[in-house]
């Protein structure tokens, strides 16, 4: 078994566990549910924005700990201070450290918000919905076409945006109509290595009217560069900014060389 897989069978466990606590009328009544949702599509293009979708990660079963004290309204804050188009914000708890909580709180900034996490049923949907998601993520790697389009259509009958991600040639044929943007994750989940070339081999064969985003291993502006000359609008970004003692700072460093 690779670690998504892993990850998907105790997410299964998880599911059913939450399903059985909270009901799906409970979550319709989350206060939350009804808030008008905010396009992250439309924010990876915007003039005063940069592209980056700044991710709040505490922890990955590739790196281990990255960083245990930073705290996520302050972090989430900066992001969107200095000109992030949209934040990703773990809720996986046992393989990433994240939680709902996190999400609620950076849920305080008015830009788009995408709930990360391995998404494998509806009720993990209204479940973003409820806590004030914009985005979600369908991974490619472990979800049948047909879930893709199934999942896809509920996330936006709640007006939710799916960003789809792929990690390679054979993953193409999951794009569908209701999926908003592709993703490309430059990281190998079996091996964990990280090739910014993932993206750039892909971006030739993805729609151009879905807006491209580059995920993982970038830790340069150069990188955003090169990338951006290739066709891609969005950068997912989590582990350089993390990785320092204050993220807000490093985010802020970092967006001053773009
Ligand atoms: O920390 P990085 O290398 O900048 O990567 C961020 C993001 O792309 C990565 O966290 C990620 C991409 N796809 C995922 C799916 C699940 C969990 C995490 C991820």
């Amino acid at each position: 078994m690779n670690i998504l897989d892993t990850i998907i069978a105790r997410k299964k466990e998880e599911v059913a566990i939450r399903k059985a606590t909270v009901s799906l009328d409970q979550l319709e009544k989350s206060q939350l549910y009804t808030r008008p949702t905010l396009s992250l599509a439309a924010s990876l293009v915007h003039p005063q924005r940069t592209g980056i979708i700044a991710e709040y990660k505490r922890k990955s079963p590739s790196k281990g700990i990255i960083n245990a004290n930073a705290q996520v309204a302050d972090v989430t804050r900066a992001y969107t201070q200095f000109g992030a188009s949209g934040l990703s914000v773990l809720t996986d708890e046992h393989f990433f450290g994240g939680s709902s909580d996190d999400l609620l709180a950076a849920r305080e900034n008015n830009i788009p918000i995408l709930r990360k996490d391995f998404i494998i049923d509806e009720y993990q949907i209204a479940e973003a919905r409820a806590i004030g998601a914009d985005v979600i993520l369908l991974i490619a790697a472990n979800l049948t076409t047909v879930q893709v389009q199934q999942l896809a259509a509920y996330a936006k009958s709640l007006q939710l945006e799916v960003l789809l991600e792929i990690h390679d040639e054979t993953e193409l044929d999951h794009i569908c109509d209701e999926v908003d943007m592709v993703g490309v994750n430059n990281r190998n989940l079996k091996t964990f290595e990280v090739d910014i070339n993932t993206s750039l081999r892909l971006i030739s064969r993805m729609p151009a009217h879905k807006p491209g985003v580059a995920e993982s291993g970038i830790s340069s502006p150069e990188t955003i560069k090169t990338l951006r000359q290739a066709g891609f609008k969005g950068f997912l970004i989590g582990e350089n900014f993390m990785k320092q003692p204050d993220p807000s700072v490093a985010f802020a460093d970092f967006v001053k060389q773009l």
